[in-house]
């Protein structure tokens, strides 16, 4: 590796500092300070995310020219929609749903999602569609940060809202797995293709521009569930 490839893998590692595992509703989440009403509202509304990356990753293989490429981001698609005889995790999700109390047609329908939230989504699906496809695969690159905050997630959940079912975890159990390994490959194409300064000044954009997203994310929930003040 070259010194401004250092730089640069260091640059995006960097983002972790921006990450939503920040975000205030995450910690009061993994604190478990959240009641079930905001453990639902976060669920359906999250939903709105998991069943659009499908979409985005749709876009960024219409964009991409390379085969090789194509044919390891493919698999992206097939984790969440799933196959014969394998659920995948939008389904995962529903049953999250499910265990958390909330129905599937409610999910569905999308009646709980804030607009914000709404904004925030599919506006990372548009960067997908509208920006080169190699800035569209920085932006995936969240995705680095995402198993610590998955683990922490899950202990959190087994340890503070034991009314949640177990089984429903699933997906976040999927995710210890799935996200490594599509980080990584993201890595390597950013890497390969974000040679020069301007290029990767472009690569830290996009990743910062979905921090942005994710943090949106949040607020939009964390604005439609406050927490309820105790009576004085
Ligand atoms: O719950 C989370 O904190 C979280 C974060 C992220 C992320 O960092 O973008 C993803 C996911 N979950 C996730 O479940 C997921 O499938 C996913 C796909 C992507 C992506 O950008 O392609 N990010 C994420």
């Amino acid at each position: 590796m070259t010194a401004l490839t250092d730089s640069f893998t260091a640059a995006l590692r960097a983002h972790s500092q921006r990450y939503h595992h920040q975000h205030p509703f995450h910690v009061r989440m993994n604190a478990g300070l959240l009641d079930p009403r905001q453990i639902r509202g976060w669920v359906a509304n999250r939903f709105y995310y998991q069943e659009n990356i499908p979409r985005k990753d749709a876009a960024i293989l219409a964009n991409c020219p390379d085969r090789e490429v194509r044919r390891r981001w493919v698999q992206r698609i097939l984790d969440h929609d799933g196959r014969a005889g394998e659920e995948g995790g939008i389904e995962a999700w529903l049953r999250l749903s499910e265990a958390v109390g909330l129905s599937r047609a409610e999910v569905l329908d999308e009646r709980h999602v804030a607009p914000g939230v709404r904004f925030a989504v599919d506006a990372y699906v548009n960067f997908a569609r509208t920006r080169p496809w190699v800035e569209a695969v920085a932006s995936s690159l969240t995705e680095l940060f995402a198993p610590d905050l998955m683990a922490e997630r899950l202990a959190a959940f087994e340890r503070h809202y034991p009314w949640i079912e177990r089984d429903g975890l699933a997906y976040f159990r999927s995710r210890l797995t799935q996200a490594p390994r599509d980080a990584e490959h993201a890595m390597e194409v950013v890497t390969e293709h974000c040679r020069t300064e301007s290029e990767q000044a472009r690569a830290l954009d996009a990743l910062s521009f979905k921090c942005d997203v994710l943090w949106s994310v949040l607020d939009g929930i964390d604005r439609a569930y406050p927490d309820v003040p105790e009576p004085s």
